[in-house]
């Protein structure tokens, strides 16, 4: 579970946040949305103390990731919004990294790492070398990076840009899979259909604050809009934070 309370952070005479409040629940997908610059990469670099917030707090499974950064780190896995693949390590290699940093060894390690190499039906790229793997190859590896430890919490920045068909199953599977193990998953997105067609609750931010927080469903009656595109437009004012 994740909670956010009155965060705010500001640059130079930016407020990238401002107020900001919300929750992500456990055996739900939550999505946060907004137009460009509303504040929704600093909200999630916030999570997992990639940044300081100037106040507020952040509570990942009850605890802060400033005074407990690395439990934080345990019970959350992070699909960023840059892969950072070192392109001399194969994909194995890069899993493996990750899982040794949050603690795993001997047979659970392996037992993990291959769990994660089939649930993601890797094993054709597996052991090569990363460097010029397509955008959908890269996202598999950073997936995997960020399932390999089973955190209670996942959060993902876009996870589907630039992905194929396939790839985007894939994901669209694999979120549903975790909120099935009662996960929580919080993910940042610009497409509304795959907002629509996935997300139990939809936080919508500007300016750094939350201006709606429901069920997509919710939103339309709300707004009296049949699609989930249309609701979001008319909840920010405009339709700048929207891709086809
Ligand atoms: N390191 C930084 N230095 C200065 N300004 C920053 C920095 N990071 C973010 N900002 C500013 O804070 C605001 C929020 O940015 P953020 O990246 O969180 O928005 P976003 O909702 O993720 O946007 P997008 O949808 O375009 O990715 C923007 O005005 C941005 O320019």
């Amino acid at each position: 579970m994740i909670n956010v309370q009155d965060l705010m952070k500001t640059y130079n005479d930016v407020k990238a946040l401002n107020g900001l409040s919300f929750q992500a629940h456990d055996g739900e997908i939550t999505g946060l949305l907004g137009p460009n610059g509303a504040g929704k990469t600093t909200c999630l670099r916030s999570l997992y103390g990639l940044i300081q917030p100037d106040s507020g707090s952040v509570e990942v499974d009850g605890l802060t990731p400033k005074t407990q950064a690395l439990d934080v780190r345990r019970r959350i896995g992070i699909f960023p919004d840059k892969f950072g693949l070192h392109e001399r390590l194969t994909p194995r290699e890069h899993i493996r990294y990750i899982a040794q940093l949050h603690g795993l060894k001997g047979e659970v390690l392996d037992t993990q790492v291959e769990r994660v190499i089939a649930e993601l039906n890797m094993a054709d790229i597996v052991d090569r070398r990363t460097q010029g793997f397509s955008q959908g190859q890269r996202m598999k590896v950073a997936l995997a990076q960020a399932i390999v430890h089973q955190p209670k919490n996942l959060i993902l920045d876009e996870p589907s840009r630039g992905l194929d068909v396939m790839s985007t199953r894939i994901l669209r599977e694999l979120m549903f899979g975790l909120r099935e193990q009662g996960r929580c998953i919080l993910f940042s997105s610009h497409v509304m259909q795959e907002v629509a067609a996935l997300c139990d609750r939809v936080v919508i931010m500007v300016k750094g604050q939350v201006v709606a927080n429901d069920t997509p469903a919710a939103l339309c009656e709300q707004t009296g809009e049949a699609s989930f595109e249309d609701a979001f437009v008319q909840l920010i004012g405009t339709d700048e934070g929207i891709m086809a």
